[in-house]
């Protein structure tokens, strides 16, 4: 804020202000002042830029003072703005009534709502979860946790950098929790995209973790969760959940588990090929996503359950195939499969709506909306326990559809309950006899009133006699003046008008006094009542969270059944052989952007450990290299997920981890060169390989010249042919002189995607046939990319003479010749930097080091070399 003056000066609310926000100086402060929220000094600066509410100043102490506000009324409006906007907004609130107090009224931080920490439907995206992340960097191990408090979610896991950056994706935090020791050490592994907050470092501690995480599960250790021996785990889920209580969120029942994030019982991806696969983000902006295609899920908890399936591909047989058998049941039972998806669109977010009941958030409405929600279970439940289906029996017998809570909130609550209580009509007629009676004097008043009325014409003998009211007098008894004399003795007049009178009585005025306390007193019991129908509700916590997983499960495999029957997916068979093949297979997301009248042209992949190891594609720029081998991995996954795919037979055999890279992309932000970034990420390929590994290599080498990135290429699939893992390989490249492998190396084998050439055009057939291909093409894409005819012919030209002189034996040639030179000078020479090349090879530890590695080296020192030859010449 601005210069707070002299303190003397200060106002006592500006003092308890300064008081409050010294305790939260990272975030922006609401400061409850009668009916209004206000924010001062640098916070109605921000405030007032993101609201576009506006700025004021008024003198605090003799200084100026910025000053924005808005209606306390306005919260959920504003707030959600607040922090999308990426602020940590603390809400500080009235904590007395000011009616009752004399002196200031007591005030406090209620409420912490962060990015990662929060719970109002307008902060949260309904298909996606809004995971706080906490992370520990151990002694050799980094610790991480995730944890939406939305849902009651809490997941962790431990593992070197690689691992963590692929959770981090896969979970994709809105807020990640570091240590202030890490501070660059966050921003360095992984980047500088996520919101951080950094906490103390004694947060860190494995003690003080231990002991919130026990405190607040109510355990004397964690074994039960199967945790216990993460130690950095726990430490950063310690953190995460001590966030919360500094967040000021107390009430969280519904973070009844921590649980493991078993990664070995997933296909392994990294960072590279979640992003490569574009399975939920695309670098194109707009564009369309794996997810986007196949997510026909009808409710936000399925939609979010997809996602985490789509992120963790199953590798246990019996799972994927109980995920089929479902679909395939679905499939056969077409009228099943509508129903169910009908009942399931009427099922309200049961995940998030049971977790405002815990942190006692809930609104009447919402009760209601569970109520509901529950209600449309029971057909659900009931049709599922008749299929003759192990999977769907399975979900039925997990589901509860709670009926205790659903009769409680029944006879309870009003089915039109409003959001906010103290609209009123929330407890229903016949709930509590003394609400009844009170809202009978309330809102039956004009029978009573009636009733007096006609008792005191009787009495009095008035016939014209009327009661009313108004502001100023309430409840008056007018009299005409014709009757006047007939008014008894004990009526008070009030006011005379030119014809009439007005008096009081002693019962109209204890009728009024009885209206008005009956309508306070009916808002007070409401919400009395609603807040121990909450607090019983708290029960259902856990049954409901599983209810809700369940019905997830279910809207998944639903949303699997109409995505095959919309798009013609078949029933993959899995087994545990190491092959795979397919049969015209197709890109599950290409060919649903082709435009109108244009076909996907499927193909088929074999590929095995035995014959066809590495599968070497050549063709030119266009013709669908990428798309062949990207669909290969979709429908790996696609199948593993336990979805059907598209092709129209595959037989698919374990995949373990999936890995893809593609050459020359773009990774500038990192600050190394393209060439080194993608030499990177495929020596880290080398050094993981499995059995049962499959690998989409995308012009792997083009980040270099010709010389090197065709050596490296071939070094590639050499090394990857001679590793015992014998891992299957899709190789896509323009190099057509890799080609010349495939007579050497048994297992690799040369396949082409075909195009007709005709004199000055090339037809892209999009069709994989067995055989390598001549030359690239790349010239004729630039002409149909619309270059100037001069520059094409100039290209043509250019491209006859280099093929003249670099034949592939030539250039092999090349290669040899220039590495016996380099070794023959190299020792012979006496000069520094060639004496740092000469310590380095000497100190090279060979048995560690990896073919890439090696390659790395070298091009280094060739680097090193041809500096020193510009210099001397
Ligand atoms: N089988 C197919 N059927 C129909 N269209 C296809 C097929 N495969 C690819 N395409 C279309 O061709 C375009 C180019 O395909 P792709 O990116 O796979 O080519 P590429 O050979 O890898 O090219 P480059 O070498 O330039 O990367 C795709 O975007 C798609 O529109």
């Amino acid at each position: 804020m601005a210069k707070t003056g002299k303190t003397a000066r200060v106002t006592p609310l500006m003092k308890q202000y300064n008081t409050i926000k010294a305790k939260y100086p990272d975030a922006l402060l609401l400061f409850r002042v009668g009916d209004f929220y206000e924010t001062f000094g640098e916070d109605a600066v921000r405030a007032s830029k993101i609201l576009g509410i506006i700025l004021t100043h008024r003198n605090n102490g003799g200084d100026q003072t910025e000053l924005a506000g808005f209606p306390h009324h306005s919260l959920n409006t504003y707030l959600p703005k607040l922090v999308k906007a990426g602020e940590r907004v603390a809400i500080c609130d009235q904590l007395e009534d000011p009616k009752l107090t004399k002196t200031i009224v007591k005030r406090g931080v209620t409420e912490l709502v962060t990015p990662g920490v929060a719970l109002n439907d307008d902060i949260l995206q309904a298909t996606s979860n809004n995971f706080l992340a906490a992370l520990h960097f151990g002694p050799n191990k980094l610790g991480i946790a995730f944890l939406d408090v939305s849902t009651g979610e809490f997941l962790t896991a431990e593992g070197q950098s690689e691992q963590v950056d692929k959770l981090l994706q896969n979970f994709a935090p809105k807020e990640v929790l570091i240590s202030k020791q890490h501070r660059t050490d966050f921003s360095e592994l992984f980047g500088t995209s996520f919101h951080t907050f950094y906490m103390e470092d004694w947060v860190f501690q494995e003690d003080f973790a231990r002991e919130t995480l026990t405190n607040h599960f109510k355990t004397s250790t964690l074994k039960g969760f199967g945790v216990d021996h993460l130690n950095q785990g726990i430490v950063a889920s310690g953190a995460a959940l001590h966030y919360l209580s500094e967040t000021q969120h107390r009430r969280l029942q519904h973070i009844s588990s921590l649980k493991r994030i078993a990664e070995e019982d997933h296909i392994w991806m990294d960072r590279f090929t979640i992003k490569n696969l574009e399975l939920y983000h695309s670098t194109n902006e707009g564009a369309v996503t794996l997810l986007d295609i196949i997510d026909k899920t009808r409710s936000a908890m399925g939609s979010r359950m997809l996602k985490r399936w789509l992120a963790f591909p199953l590798k246990n047989q019996k799972k994927i195939q109980f995920r089929h058998q479902a679909i395939s049941h679905l499939l056969d039972q077409d009228t099943v499969l509508a129903k169910l998806q009908g009942w399931i669109k009427q099922i309200g977010d049961l995940e998030r709506l049971i977790s405002k009941v815990a942190t006692g958030k809930v609104n009447p409405r919402e009760t209601v909306q569970l109520k509901n929600s529950l209600e449309a279970l029971v057909p659900i439940k009931q049709l599922l326990s008749e299929q003759q289906n192990e999977a769907l029996k399975e979900i039925a017998s997990q589901l509860d559809s709670c009926e205790p809570l659903r009769n409680r909130v029944k006879e309870m609550i009003f089915e039109e309950a409003p959001v906010n209580i103290l609209k009123g009509k929330t407890i229903a007629e016949g709930y509590s006899s003394e609400l009844d009676e009170l809202r009978n004097l309330a809102f039956s008043g004009k029978d009573h009133l009636d009733q007096m009325l006609k008792r005191e014409m009787e009495r009095t003998g008035i016939s014209s006699l009327k009661i009313a009211s108004n502001n100023v007098f309430g409840y008056y008894i007018e009299v005409r003046n014709t009757h006047k004399d007939k008014v008894p003795e004990e009526w008070i007049r009030k006011q005379t008008l030119v014809s009439a009178e007005r008096y009081i009585t002693e019962e109209l005025k204890e009728y009024e006094t009885k209206i008005l306390g009956a309508e306070e007193r009916i808002l007070e019991l409401e919400q009395q009542l609603f807040a121990q129908l909450v607090v019983w509700m708290q029960e259902y916590i856990h049954p409901i969270q599983q209810t809700a997983q369940q019905i997830a499960r279910l809207d998944c495999l639903c949303g699997f059944a109409q995505l095959a029957v919309e798009n013609g997916y078949t029933l993959p068979l899995i087994d545990d052989s190491t092959s795979i093949s397919i049969e015209n297979g197709r890109h599950p997301v290409i060919e649903k952007q082709l435009p109108l009248g244009k076909k996907y042209v499927p193909n088929d992949v074999v590929l095995n450990r035995e014959t066809q190891q590495i599968i070497m594609i050549t063709g030119p720029n266009m013709s669908g290299k990428s798309a062949i081998l990207r669909q290969t991995a979709l429908i790996v996954l696609l199948a593993q997920m336990g979805s059907f795919v598209p092709a129209t037979a595959a037989r698919i055999g374990i995949v373990d981890k999936i890995f893809t890279r593609v050459g020359a992309s773009d990774n500038i932000s990192m600050g190394e060169s393209t060439f080194m970034v993608e030499m990177n990420e495929t020596a880290s390929i080398l050094n993981n390989l499995s059995e049962r590994s499959l690998i989409l290599l995308d012009e792997i080498g083009r980040g270099t010249s010709t010389y090197d990135g065709i050596s490296i290429a071939w070094a590639i699939s050499e090394y990857l042919h001679e590793h015992p893992s014998k891992a299957k390989t899709l190789f896509a490249t323009h190099y057509h002189e890799l080609n010349e492998m495939a007579a050497t190396f048994e297992r690799i084998k040369n396949f082409n995607v075909a195009v007709k050439e005709t004199k000055d055009t090339v037809l892209f057939l999009r069709k994989l046939v067995e055989g390598g291909s001549e030359h690239s093409f790349g010239i004729h894409v630039a002409k149909m990319a619309g270059m100037p005819n001069q520059v094409i012919s100039k290209a043509n030209k250019i491209l006859k003479k280099l093929e003249q002189s670099h034949s592939s034996e030539e250039l092999t040639d090349k290669l040899q010749t220039a590495q016996a030179e380099m070794q023959l000078s190299f020792f012979n020479l006496d000069d520094p930097l060639l004496e740092q090349i000469k310590e380095e090879i000497l100190h090279l530890d060979i048995d560690t080091l990896t073919p890439v590695e090696a390659l790395m080296k070298l091009n280094e020192i060739k680097r090193l070399l041809s500096k020193k030859k510009k210099a001397s010449s």
